[in-house]
């Protein structure tokens, strides 16, 4: 189990330390344009798993379409606080 904030920490250090392993790291390198478009992919996802699938079918899309916005905030320079100042 992870929490977001884990989550996101784990991601930063896998940015700053860039090992070859790293989906995150490929996603970064990717840039903006592609992440957007793995938001957007995931997002539906959860769409249609809250529609048409069970429980864990939709927690799993929520996981990674809270992944992939971690991911688009740390290409941005987001920290969490700039998040949660909007919650
Ligand atoms: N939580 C996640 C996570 N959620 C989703 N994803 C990625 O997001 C994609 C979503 O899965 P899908 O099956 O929906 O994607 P798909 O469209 O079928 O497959 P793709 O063609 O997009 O790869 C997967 O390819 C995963 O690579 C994640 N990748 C990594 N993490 C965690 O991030 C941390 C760092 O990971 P690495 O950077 O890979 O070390 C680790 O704790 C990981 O568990």
């Amino acid at each position: 189990m992870t929490t977001f904030e884990e989550l996101f920490e784990d991601l930063q250090r896998k940015a700053s330390e860039r090992p070859v392993d790293s989906g995150t790291v490929q996603e970064l390198d990717k840039g903006i344009h592609f992440i957007g478009k793995k938001v957007v992919e995931e997002a539906a996802e959860v769409w249609m798993a809250a529609e048409h699938e069970s429980d864990e079918a939709c927690a799993l899309e929520i996981s990674q379409l809270l992944y992939h916005a971690q991911v688009m905030m740390i290409a941005r320079g987001l920290t969490l606080d700039d998040i949660y100042r909007h919650l």
